[in-house]
Formats: structure tokens, sequence, C-alpha cells
């Protein structure tokens, strides 16, 4: 069994009408794509190619979800998979390479503005044993990004795995130098008992110290605010009280590790007070020194892939 269909805006429902595991539903201001396959389930906002819900058949949502999220237009979701492009964090922190296609990076929106986008849907693909999913950002324009860059978005789903890769393409005439990333937000019973796997003996910026770089020793544990970006050379395991994931990527030579904890928790937006006990960021990344260059013409593609390491 299996359709593929370029799919523009215009005639989404129409062309969904036919499909046997994807239709399209309002959540408030945002369409949400729910894909119900026999063997696994997923949430895709249009709204910033923002996966919000995945998970095989029988099991809870791999991806964490603020209870608090809230689905209007031009405004990230709280939770899921935001698509940080074409710049991450703080535009006026990243390097003066990034800086040059960013008209004022005082006045830019942090993460970049493509998570606050409607993007398209322009392809499908579904089988019985995944479904894929392509949707491509066709507003580009940005008063604070003055460079030409194609983006689009590629989700796999399976009964056992998911992958997200984003693909940017350079369409101008002159080189374009951009950060990103895919900013997953992970679901645990407590982020007190939760650790990272794969950055020992790997060098970060510590953000909350005045960016300054140290060693990370031993895994990664969450005993007060974290917000650090690592250099990342090796698949990580996140290991949870009630998860056990294996995050592969590529393209990407660095990773955000990020828990807002108690004081922190209070200023952010769909956020309770006391959530940052039950999520933790491991974001997929081209940050800090590892942002991406791209000539006229080349292609990039930031990917990541999430997998079961099963029970302990
Ligand atoms: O609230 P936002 O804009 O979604 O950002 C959430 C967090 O995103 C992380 O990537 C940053 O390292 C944090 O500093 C930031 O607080």
């Amino acid at each position: 069994m299996s359709s593929h269909s370029p799919a523009p805006a215009a005639c989404l429902a129409e062309l969904l009408a036919h499909s046997p595991f994807v239709k399209a539903v309002q959540r408030d201001e945002l369409t949400c794509l729910e894909i119900r396959h026999p063997q696994f389930s997923a949430d895709l906002l249009l709204q910033g190619a923002q996966l919000i819900h995945y998970a095989p058949e029988g099991e809870s949502n791999w991806l964490w979800l603020s209870e608090q999220a809230e689905y209007k237009q031009g405004q990230s979701v709280r939770g899921g998979i935001p698509v940080c492009w074409p710049w991450f964090g703080n535009a006026a922190m990243n390097p003066a390479a990034v800086k040059a296609a960013i008209t004022d990076p005082e006045q830019a929106p942090a993460h970049g503005f493509a998570r606050a986008r409607q993007w398209q849907l322009s392809d499908l693909y579904e089988a019985c044993d995944r479904v894929e999913i392509t949707l491509t950002l066709n507003d580009r324009q940005h008063p604070q990004w003055a460079a030409q860059l194609n983006v689009e978005a590629q989700f796999i789903f399976r009964a056992d795995s998911l992958a997200v890769n984003v693909i940017s393409q350079n369409n101008g005439t002159e080189p374009v130098c951009f950060s990103q990333a895919l900013h997953t937000y992970f679901p645990t019973d407590d982020v007190r008992a939760t650790q990272v796997l794969g950055f020992e003996g790997e060098r970060y910026i510590e953000t909350l110290e005045g960016w300054c770089e140290k060693t990370q020793q031993g895994p990664v544990r969450f005993n007060g605010e974290t917000d650090r970006i690592y250099d990342a050379t090796r698949p990580l395991r996140l290991i949870s009280p009630q998860q056990r994931l294996l995050l592969q990527s590529r393209g990407s030579a660095s990773a955000v590790v990020w828990n807002p904890y108690i004081e922190k928790s209070l200023r952010l937006s769909q956020f309770a007070a006391d959530a940052w006990m039950r999520m933790f960021c491991v974001e997929t990344a081209n940050a800090f020194a590892d942002v991406i260059t791209l000539a006229a013409g080349e292609k990039h593609c930031l990917g990541l892939q999430l997998s079961s390491l099963g029970q302990s």
C-alpha cells in the first residue's frame, strides 16, 4: 500500500481525503496533521513544521508536550520538536558570520522565525511500515533576514523509530552562514533522576557562567538550571526513569542541553511552575562554533533519529 502525493496547500484537505493514515485537524488556531498508523501515531503541526507527538503503538509520547501548550498563530508551541532556523538562540550571541545575514541581531526573535511560520505539505508517502511527510517553508522573507535559503523538513515515522531532517539550500548567489537546531523536548518522570550519556570528555560552553568553556566529566545530570552547548561527536543515550532512547544525529557537531529548573520556569510561557521536573531538552544543533556555510547552490541536511534502547 503506498501513495505519493505532491500536495499544494490549497488542496490539503482534498489530498488527505484519500489518505489511509493522515488527516488534517484543527487545534485552536493551528492545523495539525494527525498520523494514525496501525504501528505508530504522530501529530505534526504545519506551523513551524513542529512535531508534538510520536509514539509506537501502545506506548506514550516520546516527546514532551506542555500541559499548558497553546495553539496560536505566530507563536511556537511549548514542547515537541520546534525547528529553530535560520539562527539558533539569541541572534546577538551567534558568530559574526551568522550575524552578517541578520539585519539587526538585537531585535531578531530568539531561535529564528521558521518555528512561528506556516509550512506547506509538499510530499506524502504512506506504506504498511512507515509514513514519510515533507513540509516546505515557502514564506522565507523576514525583516531581520537578508539571505536566500530554501528549507524543507522531512519526517519519517516507523514502528520503532522517528527521523527528522531539515534540508537547507542556498538559492542565492552569495555564500550564506546560518545556525539552527531541532529543539527536542523529552519527557521524564523526574529530571533529577535522568541522565544523558555520550558527552563524557566533551568540551562544552556553559552559557550560565559567561559562556566559559568546560569539559564534561561523566554523564550529564540535572541538578539545577542547565543551558550548555556541547561538542557532539557520538550518539547519545537519554536515560530517564520511564524511557531509554538513542538519539543519533547527522550534519551536526553540537548539541544543546537545557532545563530551566525552578526560577526560570516561572518566566517561561506555556510552562507550569513545576514542569521543569518532567522535561529536558537535548537539541540537535549547528550552534556556537558549529555553524554552516553554504556556497551558492549548496545543500545541508541536519537530522536526528530516535529509537528505543528498551527497558533497563
Ligand atoms: O523559550 P524559548 O525561546 O523557546 O527558548 C527556550 C530555551 O531554548 C534553549 O535552546 C536555550 O538554550 C535556552 O536559553 C532557552 O531558554
